[in-house]
Formats: structure tokens, sequence, C-alpha cells
């Protein structure tokens, strides 16, 4: 194994799967600790899942280097630490905190730190980041529920979570290629930074940094700057060849299932467009949960109703000002818990009734579902759209899950979805 990732959240995870599967490495993705008999002959590269984006950042150190001394102890001559394209955290950690420790754990002084995506329109500029064209504050990313972000400028974003230095390698250096951006690393290690956040407005950007970045022990960022790295390993002799995934995957037979837990502005527009397809669908919100008024049994129970052979969706999505609502009642944490807790034992409940294709919108909502179904790890499958790749449960249950990044996927993904399924 040449690559071992730690993610700080499930579709986070599956994201950059996908990224280095679609790059050609043999790429399995687990959630928590790779199990002790994980077969890993075949594999160039594991993904261990999290759930630590936004639990105190002391506990996400925690989990994040016992992931680290499982892959290292598995093999992996690489770290790469997986966070969010939107950057998200808030100024007590985590992002930096993790990245501190895992420098340290591989004696490493130097790390880059590059959220871009630019197929799902996140870029960076001047050490800017933007989201579709909008700088991340004034995106939807200012009302996220659990991690607000209101400063675009990733070097003071960063500098809030550290003790060391940020730096930054703008797109003077990017565009000249490799072996620029490396001399730009050497100058800024030599100024005493031991982060850059990297300047990228597409993919040729991306994949000149992931050539430069070949030789860092570790790397940070989204799924994006993953994209050079394979064909810079392969290169260098460290991966033998590149493979290429299958174009569907082969599910288990089964009924079918949308369970819709985040509020981003791409999975509400996803709900309507279900919605107005004809979809049918079952809304909870947190205070019916907390009231008692509707509870897991009664929503499974709606779900088996529907046509067996059709779609059916059980959705939470609101928009910021019920979301206030809801937390100025219940707590911000509380609220999300009670929403990931009632769709995961929805879950069990349908996969216990013959439910085996999952579509679960939300990377909190996804780790809950995953969790509840006791998925230890997933094969990686197509894409169905940037980011998202329909999964195969290794171990467990037989399930195949679509888990889509709260932010990710077009307006149709989950009529669209069921197409990419053998
Ligand atoms: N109506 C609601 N009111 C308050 N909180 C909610 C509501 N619906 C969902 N939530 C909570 O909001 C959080 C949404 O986070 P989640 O990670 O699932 O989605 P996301 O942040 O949009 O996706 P990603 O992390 O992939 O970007 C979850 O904790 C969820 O339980
Ligand atoms: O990077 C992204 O935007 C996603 O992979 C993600 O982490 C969402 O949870």
């Amino acid at each position: 194994m040449l690559l071992g990732c730690i993610a700080d959240d499930l579709t986070g995870a599956t994201d950059l799967a996908l990224m280095l599967a679609r790059e050609g490495l043999r790429t399995v993705q687990t959630t928590g600790l790779p199990a002790d008999d994980l077969a890993l002959d075949e594999v160039d590269c594991v993904v261990v899942a999290l759930k630590s984006r936004t639990i105190p950042a002391a506990e996400a150190v925690e989990l994040s280097l016992a992931a680290a001394d499982r892959l290292l102890a598995l093999g992996a001559k690489r770290l790469f630490f997986k966070y969010c394209s939107t950057f998200d955290s808030t100024d007590a950690g985590n992002i930096g905190p993790v990245a501190d420790a895992l420098l340290d754990k591989l004696g490493a002084s130097f790390t880059i730190a590059c959220p871009a995506f630019p197929a799902n329109g996140r870029t960076i500029e001047h050490g800017l980041l933007y989201v579709n064209g909008a700088p991340l504050a004034e995106s939807s990313m200012k009302d996220h529920p659990l991690t607000p972000m209101r400063d675009s400028d990733l070097v003071a974003v960063l500098g809030r979570q550290t003790e060391r230095k940020v730096g930054l390698v703008d797109a003077t250096d990017v565009a000249k290629g490799a072996d620029a951006i490396r001399a730009a690393y050497a100058r800024e290690e030599a100024a005493g930074k031991s982060y850059a956040i990297v300047d990228a407005v597409k993919d040729e950007d991306l994949r000149a940094i992931g050539a430069a970045s070949a030789d860092l022990p570790l790397i940070t960022g989204g799924s994006g700057v993953a994209m050079g790295l394979p064909a810079a390993w392969a290169k260098a002799g460290l991966v033998a060849e590149l493979s290429t995934p299958a174009a569907k995957l082969d599910a288990p037979e089964g009924r079918r299932v949308i369970l819709a837990g985040s509020c981003s502005t791409a999975t509400r527009g996803q709900v309507a467009a279900a919605r107005e397809a004809g979809v049918p669908d079952f809304k909870v919100d947190p205070l019916a949960i907390a009231s008692g008024a509707i509870a897991a049994e009664d929503v499974a129970k709606w779900v088996i109703s529907q046509k067996a052979d059709g779609l059916a969706m059980v959705w939470s999505s609101a928009d910021p000002e019920e979301v206030k609502a809801a937390q100025a009642e219940l707590g911000r944490d509380a609220a999300g818990a009670l929403v990931e807790h009632l769709l995961g034992d929805v879950a069990v409940i349908l996969a216990d009734s013959g439910f085996t294709r999952f579509v679960v919108a939300g990377g909190e909502t996804s780790g809950a579902v995953v969790q509840a179904l006791k998925v230890s790890a997933l094969a990686i499958g197509p894409e169905i759209d940037p980011g998202v790749p329909w999964t195969l449960g290794l171990g467990g249950r037989s399930v195949a899950l679509a888990l889509k990044s709260g932010n990710f996927g077009a307006p149709d993904f989950f009529l669209k979805a069921w197409e990419t399924l053998a």
C-alpha cells in the first residue's frame, strides 16, 4: 500500500476515494479504522473515513493519529488529510490541529493546504476560496448548520487554527508548472512557513500541484489536489500500473430510497426537483422528533408502504431560518443529532425490510447512516456526478450506497443516480 488517507467525514472520504480510483489507484474506503483482516494485497490506497469534522479538536486529533498509526503500520508511505473543499471548520479546529499533529507524527516540517475542486466550483485565487464564483464568506456556506464559514481568506482561517506559520503559493507560481511550484514550496519553507495555501482554478493547476507534491510525506486538502498524484507516483515507479474503474456498479437486488439530511442549497434544490418529479416524500423535522410526534418506525413504515418498484424520499433539509429556529429550541448539536439518529434508524429498518440501494445526502448524515448499517468498508464504483460515486458495502450488509456531499450533485441527482446501477 502506498497511500493512507484520513478524511474528516464520510462523503469527503468517498469523494477522495473516487478521485484516486478514477485516476488509477486501487482504492478501498473504510469507515473508522481498517479491520485487521482487510485484504490489502491488491490495494494501492486506503481511505479512512472519520466523523471528526465537527467534534472537539482534541478528539479529532486523537482519532486522526490513531488512523495515521494504523495506516503507517499497514505500510503507507504517504499520508493525505482530506477535509472539505469549503474548508469547513471552526476557529477552534479541526484542520490546523489535525494537520499539526500529522506533521509531527511524520517528522515533517512542511505541507500544503489546497481545498480547490474546480469541477465543483471551488477555486482558490490569492489564497481566497471561492464557491461557484462567490467568495466563501458570501456563499451559502455562511449559513451552514454546524460550521458557518464567514472568512474567505484561507491563510487567515488556517492561521487561527495553528501556532505555525501559514504561507501562500499563488497563481504566479502555479501557472509555471510543477518545477516552479516545488521551488515555491522550498521558498515558503525557508521563510519559516509550515503550511502553504496553494492557488488553483482549473484541473491543469491541480495536476501540476499533484506532480509537485508527490514527494511530500503529508498532503492536506480536498479531493481535487489528489488528481495529479497517481500519475506522478506511477512516473516515479511508486505504483506498478494505473487501473481503470468500472462504468457501472453491480448492485444487490432490492428496493431503493433517498435519505436527505443535508440543508445545503444543492441538496434543497435536489429535494425540490425530486418532489416536482412526483417522488413520494416524507419530511421530518427535529422539533417533531424531539416532541415524540414522529419516530423512526413511523417513517420507515411510510417508506415501506410506497410502491415497491418506485422511489421514495425522506428528507429534513430546511432553509437557514428553519434550521435556526430548531437550533434555538434544541441546541445546534442536539438538533443535528436527532435528525442523524432518526435517519440512521430508518435506514436499519429499511435494510431489514429488503431495501438494498440508498442515496444519502450530507456528510454527517451519511456517517450516521453507514454507522447504523454497520458497513465497515466500501468498494468505490462509478461516478454519478463529480465527487459522488456509487459504492458497495464490504463486510456486513450487502448494500449499494451513494453518499452525496451536501453541496455536490446536479439538480436531478436524486432522479438520475439510479441509472449508474447495472
Ligand atoms: N431541519 C433541520 N434542522 C436542524 N438541523 C438539521 C436539519 N436537518 C438536518 N440537520 C442537521 O444538519 C447537519 C447537516 O450536515 P450534513 O453533513 O449531513 O450535511 P452537509 O453539511 O450539507 O453536507 P457535507 O458535510 O457533505 O457538506 C446534520 O447534523 C443534520 O442532522
Ligand atoms: O470536499 C468536499 O466538498 C466534500 O468531499 C466534503 O468533504 C463534503 O463533506
